[in-house]
């Protein structure tokens, strides 16, 4: 036996004997075992049956009401020295989370099977993939990981060959609040949560390991895990570019990943290719490229407001082989959440559906599906050396100040704008929603480390003989006086995609501003949209006044860090500032 099988087998062993769980279950992966499983939750009432005429092979999973999202507050990454996890994250010295965590586990799985869960991260046979083992006594998990990573024997091969694997101890508890911790030792490379069995809690390939111990390990490794979407976008002439765009979590990232171009758009032949809606690995090529995989291999999407209108390619591959988290229910035993047509007769919780006790779905539903059911999976999403991307897009949900699109000047530029995001908040973390918080790259509750080293990090890719891609900034959020939303977005965001690989090409200039550059009048082409009449202008207003306060208010986040702040990034933010200032006193005298 390799020594590898051993240790994963005594690993196995002390964790049985810990939680005294009743029996032991290696999972292979095999369609039988999920039948089984499927079965055993459908007997438990764990799993509903969806109409088997409208959406074959498909289930419903209602959680815990008070077990719905990711919950940072009891999140924690547990470095030996509480600067390497840094201001940005929760600490917990690791003896004591260790401690902690094996009181929490100690006999919580008496009477409950212990499922091993072996997957793999990216592509079986790429270099660029990391394995994991998961330990978890939920079968929706067993389940879940079975559609959203490489599950089951070949990945257990893989780490018996490679040696290093990720341990992620998980154990649903009693789902109580009080008893619930997410605990991450990126030195370590292993995870311990307990008491939630909800998706990003739970679920420990994805946002566990494939973002907080992975951009742990990555910055030692010298590549980047990041919470982005990548999607190929094919030209009329047959070219395409992969893009790489990380936006906060449920801010349009799955969206963009799938988008089905405007009509006008399809007929000269544009198309988008999938490759991944949530998560990004990449590292430098020989070639000086970026090269990214996505270490994912399904789609733990959003349900309320996909439709037939916002994203038909999701909504498509929803209808057979799928499960549902926290959606309702049609009189007909339909999934049903906010954006379907029709009515719901039960809402999230089970109960008749009643207005007075909120929306049918919960605000953070989700589906879970494989990703192959996809129309727009890209074949390059197998690629075992990945794609290589043209550009980097940060994004925010931004009511205010931030134009449709942005250009950095450079890659340092451009990682001060990924560092300066802010998004107002989302149902996809408990607390409240729609409050402005400062996101870096749509890191903030992903980073397993200091944010400093994080940012030293970005900016350390910008070597000789590199080619990086080029970065920018959109924001789809802005609102008009109206406060409705002023860009359409969707499909229309195709429209800004194609000036940024134009501009990729050669083929547009751009107008230089103190905050970036902005595309010229008339090469984001509207034709096709009803736009009020100012509203491009109102899209690309620079108010330079306001900037000026964002960027005190980011500067003063900067300087939050300390000494350890990279002061490259400062002293891009401090030039830039110099130059805001006078203009916007200039603004206000020429105003006033
Ligand atoms: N106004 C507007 N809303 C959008 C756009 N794209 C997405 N949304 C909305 O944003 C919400 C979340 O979108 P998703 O694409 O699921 O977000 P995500 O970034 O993949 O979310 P996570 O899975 O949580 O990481 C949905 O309610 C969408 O309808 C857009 O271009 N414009
Ligand atoms: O992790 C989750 O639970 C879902 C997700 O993609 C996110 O919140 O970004
Ligand atoms: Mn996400």
């Amino acid at each position: 036996m390799s020594s590898q099988l051993s240790s994963l087998n005594q690993w196995v062993e002390d964790v049985a004997r810990l939680t005294q769980a009743d029996r032991v279950q290696w999972c292979n992966g095999s369609e039988a075992e999920a039948a089984e499983l499927r079965k055993l939750m459908l007997a438990s009432g764990d799993l509903i049956a969806l109409n088997p005429d409208t959406h074959p092979d498909c289930y419903l999973h209602r959680s815990s009401p008070s077990d719905v999202a990711r919950v940072e507050h009891l999140t924690f990454v547990c470095t030996e020295q509480e600067i390497d996890a840094g201001p940005n994250n929760h600490w917990m010295a690791p003896a004591a989370a260790h401690a902690k965590m094996d009181a929490l586990f100690e006999g919580c799985m008496k009477g409950r099977t212990l499922y091993v869960v072996p997957y793999c991260m990216g592509p079986i046979d790429s270099p660029l993939s990391r394995c994991g083992v998961e330990i978890t006594d939920s079968p929706y998990v067993v389940l879940n990981m079975g559609l959203m990573t490489r599950m089951g024997a070949d990945a257990q091969a893989r780490i018996e060959r490679e040696g290093t694997f990720v341990k992620g101890l998980h154990s649903t508890g009693e789902l109580d609040p009080e008893r619930r911790f997410i605990m991450h030792f990126p030195q370590e490379l292993s995870i311990k949560s307990y008491g939630s069995g909800y998706g990003g809690n739970a679920l420990l390939g994805k946002k566990c390991h494939a973002l907080r111990i992975a951009s742990y390990q990555a910055r030692q490794e010298g590549w980047l895990a990041e919470h982005m979407l990548i999607l190929g976008l094919q030209n009329p002439k047959g070219e395409t570019h992969y893009i790489a765009a990380a936006f906060p979590s449920a801010c349009g990232k799955t969206n963009l990943a799938m988008l089905i171009p405007p009509e006008g758009y399809r007929q000269e032949g544009w198309k988008i290719w999938t490759v991944g809606d949530d998560i990004c690995w990449m590292k430098p090529g020989e070639d000086g490229r970026l090269w990214a995989i996505n270490p994912e291999a399904g789609f733990f999407g959003v349900a309320p407001g996909t439709s037939a209108k916002t994203n038909p390619n999701a909504l498509e591959m929803l209808n057979r082989d799928a499960i549902f988290t926290n959606v309702g229910l049609t009189a007909d035993n339909q999934p049903w959440w906010e954006g379907l047509p029709g009515e719901p007769a039960f809402d999230w919780q089970g109960r008749p559906y009643d207005p007075a006790n909120g929306p049918a779905a919960h605000p953070n539903a989700r589906f879970t599906v494989g990703a192959k059911q996809c129309a727009s999976w890209s074949h390059q999403a197998e690629a075992a050396h990945g794609v290589p991307i043209s550009a980097i897009v940060f994004g925010g949900r931004r009511e205010s100040l931030l134009p449709l699109v942005l250009e950095a000047r450079d890659w340092t530029h451009g990682v001060m704008l990924g560092a300066a995001m802010g998004s107002e908040t989302t149902a996809a973390a408990t607390g409240a929603v729609g409050v402005l918080r400062r996101d870096p790259m749509a890191m903030k509750p992903f980073c397993g480390y200091n944010f400093a080293d994080y940012f030293a990090h970005w900016l350390s890719f910008d070597q000789p003989g590199v080619s990086l891609p080029r970065v920018f900034h959109v924001n789809w959020f802005r609102k008009g006086s109206d406060g409705k939303f002023i860009w359409p977005g969707f499909g229309d965001n195709l429209r800004v995609l194609e000036w940024m690989i134009g501009r990729v090409e050669g083929q547009f200039e751009a107008k230089d501003t103190l905050i970036g550059r902005l595309p010229k009048s008339g090469d984001i082409r509207t034709e096709g949209l009803t736009l009020p009449a100012a509203a491009m202008a109102t899209l690309f207003e620079v108010d330079e006044a306001r900037w000026d306060a964002e960027y005190q208010a980011f500067g003063e986040y900067l300087a939050s860090f300390g000494e350890r702040m990279p002061a490259k990034l400062v002293d891009e933010l401090n030039a830039i500032r110099a130059r805001l200032k006078p203009a916007a006193d200039l603004r206000k005298a020429a105003n006033g």
